[in-house]
């Protein structure tokens, strides 16, 4: 049996001071550091021991997959980065507090920010310091597929076919792979994986640092999917 673990990073800096984040590559809080470990013990007790990693480009996500696997005492594993993983862009939500933001704009305009499928939050200008051109771990990109902003339609848009590509095939060929990324990379691998619409994907949450396991058939069709918090 192929089994896949979705962990979404442990709480970071910016999640604790509840800011818009995307992605901006901020480290994990202290609890989100506990978290990581606590994913790999939970990991290390159902038998789970992944022969190969996938994650972001992103702190945040590399220290949880490292954190979990060191705890998993398998740092030796092959760790894939790629961008494709990261958390979904907030455009020029990037850094505002949340709650402040909804007092200004109301709660539903930033729910529909959040969690609408297909509303991408309002964009950053070109010349914007947060934009990902500015920064070098992007420089070998073609420019264009670099997001200004996105929705949660457009992350699954570049996720899917790193998914179907790279992280698929590798499910095959191994029998347990983790991917550490993000609420919303995973949100949108799990809408895929899941088959839901693009209505239910919006009431569906991913908690920090908890191990979501999917197990596939042979065919990899999934047979099951739980999480680990939740008792397995
Ligand atoms: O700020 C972010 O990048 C994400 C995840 O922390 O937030 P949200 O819950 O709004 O998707």
């Amino acid at each position: 049996m192929k089994r896949l673990v979705l962990l979404r990073h442990g709480q970071s800096v910016w999640n604790l001071e509840n800011r818009f984040t995307g992605w901006h590559d901020v480290d994990l809080s202290e609890r989100g550091r506990e978290e990581a470990t606590e994913a790999g013990r939970l990991m290390a007790r159902h038998g789970l021991a992944p022969d190969i990693a996938f994650t972001s480009v992103l702190t945040r996500a590399i220290r949880t997959c490292w954190m979990a696997l060191d705890e998993l005492q398998r740092l030796w594993i092959p760790m894939i980065k790629d961008w494709r993983l990261n958390e979904r862009h907030y455009g020029a939500l990037t850094g505002l507090n949340k709650a402040e933001t909804a007092a200004e704009y109301g709660e539903r305009q930033v729910h529909v920010w959040r969690r609408s499928y297909d509303t991408p939050p309002p964009p950053l200008g070109d010349e914007d310091p947060r934009h990902p051109r500015f920064d070098p771990r992007y420089a070998g990109l073609d420019p264009a597929v670099l997001p200004a902003t996105e929705s949660l339609e457009s992350t699954l848009e570049r996720v899917l076919p790193y998914w179907e590509s790279v992280i698929q095939p590798a499910v095959g060929e191994h029998d347990s792979v983790l991917v550490a990324a993000h609420g919303n990379s995973l949100r949108a691998l799990v809408k895929h994986l899941d088959g839901l619409s693009d209505e239910a994907i919006t009431g569906v949450e991913i908690a920090t640092g908890d191990p979501l396991v999917y197990e596939f058939d042979d065919e990899l069709g999934v047979r099951d999917r739980y999480s680990l918090r939740d008792g397995g």
